[in-house]
């Protein structure tokens, strides 16, 4: 399919009390492409914790923490990041137990689901165990709750239902880009997002003079989770001398520029503290020797 005619994408936040089974949906949806970007719970922003690539579609599957964790110690902070989180998302997919009544958890959910115009879907999940009465029942109660754009009961261990569910979510998601690469199973998705930064920035400040002969490869990603910073190291690589004089400027204030500019696009996808280290490189045949490195955000062990 065309990626410039047609190709849906999107961000898709799903949300739910602890045990409803999110993580077991994101397993049988994306298998083992879940992307990890630290063991501990991130405290201000979203990490993506799967993504799912089709011909024709793309869905990033997010995590938002503190939507349930009233009680959290940053309670408040991490509400509203929640929230603003639910407003940005294309998609929020609202997780809940076939098997549970509808209780404080939930009604906590839906309030803050009420304040938001992001299309909502319910998602019932383990409708193995229980009666399709009770079904009814539940969908019958939820429907006065809020206006929720579809309800789909299914089962996330079982697998029923789910490919009905994407088929719907792809009805709700924009026209958009492939943000990941079809095939990514590293656990550092950022890596891709990262290296097209600072690629972008590079070519809008060199603009007329290096007319996309220029990759970026990123070395290294390395995050200090007591810190909370982040140290990525990156090369940017080009055809010729006269272009990497370019890059990198008069006294370097080029390159500087360009790690700026990216390094705060970058903190702010990862939400942290990020030291951009940059270096130049001259290749001469990198496009013809890799012309596909590109795609796959320039794997050391590619290049
Ligand atoms: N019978 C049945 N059990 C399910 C289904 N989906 C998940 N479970 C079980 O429910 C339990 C919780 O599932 P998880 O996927 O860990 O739930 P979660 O929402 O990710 O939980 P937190 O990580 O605590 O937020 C596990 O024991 C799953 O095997 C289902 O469709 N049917």
């Amino acid at each position: 399919m065309n990626k410039d005619n047609g190709y849906k994408s999107g961000f898709i936040s799903i949300i739910g009390r602890p045990n409803v089974g999110k993580s077991t949906f994101l397993n049988k949806v994306v298998g083992q492409k879940i992307a990890i970007m630290s063991d501990k719970p991130q405290t201000t922003r979203n990490k993506v914790q799967g993504v799912l690539t089709l011909d024709d579609s793309q869905m990033v599957f997010i995590d938002t923490p503190g939507i349930h964790k009233p009680k959290h110690r940053l309670g408040d902070f991490m509400m509203k990041v929640a929230q603003n989180t639910l407003k940005e998302v294309d998609l929020v997919l609202f997780m809940v137990n076939a098997e549970e009544g509808y209780g404080r958890g939930e009604e906590f959910i839906i309030e803050k689901l009420q304040s938001i115009h992001t299309p909502v879907f319910l998602v019932i999940n383990k409708i193995d165990l229980v009666h399709p009465d009770q079904l009814l029942k539940m969908i019958d109660g939820y429907k006065e709750k809020l206006n929720f754009k579809e309800i789909v009961p299914i089962s996330a261990l079982e697998g029923n239902n789910i490919e009905k569910l994407l088929e719907q979510i792809k009805v709700y998601l924009p026209e958009g880009p492939q943000y990941y690469p079809a095939d990514q199973v590293t656990d550092h998705p950022e890596r891709f997002i990262i290296s097209e930064l600072i690629r972008e920035k590079a070519l809008h400040l060199t603009r007329e003079e290096i007319p996309h002969s220029l990759a970026v490869l990123i070395e290294k990603i390395e995050r200090n989770d007591e810190k909370d910073t982040v140290h990525v190291m990156a090369t940017i690589i080009v055809e010729r001398d006269s272009q990497k004089g370019i890059v990198i400027g008069k006294q370097g204030s080029m390159l500087k520029e360009v790690g700026k500019r990216a390094r705060l696009d970058i903190e702010n996808l990862l939400g942290s503290k990020v030291f951009l280290e940059l270096w130049v490189k001259v290749q001469k045949d990198w496009r013809n020797r890799a012309s596909h490195l590109r795609d796959y955000g320039f794997r050391e062990d590619e290049y």
